[in-house]
């Protein structure tokens, strides 16, 4: 199936049970327009996980109460639904002696070179490295470039952001709030860390005990924005900069043409204007 221009997320009335008989979800209803980002709140078993799944597809919703951009993802493979969570993230592949250009070309990154180059750009990634011999994180924005590369339509991320610096997690938010507002895509994103993340969402969906307690957008919720330029405490702020001064006092990667990214400040919404 084609990728559809108007992913738009409608759930209703999902009840789901786990094949054990226990209850996942209790009359979840959601309606999340196109071009949306959720962030999606929650304690530890409060069926964030559970939601992301049967979204994406990877388990089966009693019929008629999940559809994205009005068709149900389980019965209709539908191409341009990534799902990124724990899973793709414990792929071995990205443990073996391999190179980053190969690992990428190896899910298409040929066919969308103006997209794999950005991610590079975006998550300051060392075409030298191999991946056996790179950090946590290193691998991680590997693994993240890799995942983002085909042009997606919706996006469903189950915390897999926790590897990431402080800088890095910037960026790559920064990056796919910029991908919402250049193409029709929409993304929910289930997070513990909210670091740096109140002018991120436009919509919030708060889940305990398999339910639905509360969801609407910033506005219907009457979410204060007022925060410093980037969202962050004032912690978050200062790491933020060092974090920024000691990108800068690295150099650029890949031959030492190319500004870093800290120095372009190409977050896109006040990065530019941390505190010097
Ligand atoms: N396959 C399963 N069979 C039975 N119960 C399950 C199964 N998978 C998860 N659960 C239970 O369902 C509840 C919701 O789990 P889920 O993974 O969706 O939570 P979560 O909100 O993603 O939590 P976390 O923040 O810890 O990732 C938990 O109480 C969990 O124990």
């Amino acid at each position: 199936m084609p990728p559809n221009l108007n992913p738009n997320i409608q759930v209703l009335d999902l009840n789901y049970q786990f094949p054990d008989g226990s209850t996942g979800l209790h009359n979840v209803r959601l309606d999340l327009p196109a071009g949306s980002r959720t962030l999606l709140i929650g304690a530890n078993g409060a069926g964030k996980t559970t939601l992301l799944r049967l979204l994406s597809g990877k388990r089966m919703a009693p019929g008629g109460t999940v559809k994205i951009g009005g068709v149900d993802p389980f019965t209709h493979s539908l191409e341009g639904v990534t799902y990124l969570g724990v899973e793709w993230v414990l792929n071995p592949i990205v443990r073996t002696d391999i190179d980053v250009p190969t690992l990428l070309k190896s899910v298409g990154g040929d066919a969308f070179p103006e997209r794999r180059d950005e991610l590079l750009h975006v998550l300051d990634i060392d075409t030298a490295w191999r991946m056996h011999a790179v950090s946590d994180g290193e691998r991680r924005r590997v693994q993240l470039a890799m995942g983002l590369l085909r042009p997606w339509t919706v996006l469903l991320l189950d915390e897999i952001t926790v590897d990431l610096d402080l800088l890095s997690r910037w960026e790559f938010l920064a990056f796919l709030r910029r991908e919402t507002e250049r193409r029709a895509c929409t993304i929910v994103y289930a997070t513990h860390i909210l670091d740096n993340l109140a002018m991120w969402p436009t919509h919030l969906v708060h889940m305990g005990l398999g339910r639905v307690k509360k969801a609407g957008s910033m506005e219907e919720l009457e979410v204060e924005k007022e925060v410093p330029q980037t969202g962050n405490s004032a912690l978050g702020e200062m790491v933020m900069k060092w974090l920024r001064e000691d990108l800068v006092e690295r150099g650029p990667r890949r031959g030492g043409e190319e500004k870093t990214y800290a120095e372009e400040g190409i977050g896109g919404y006040g990065y530019e204007k941390l505190p010097q």
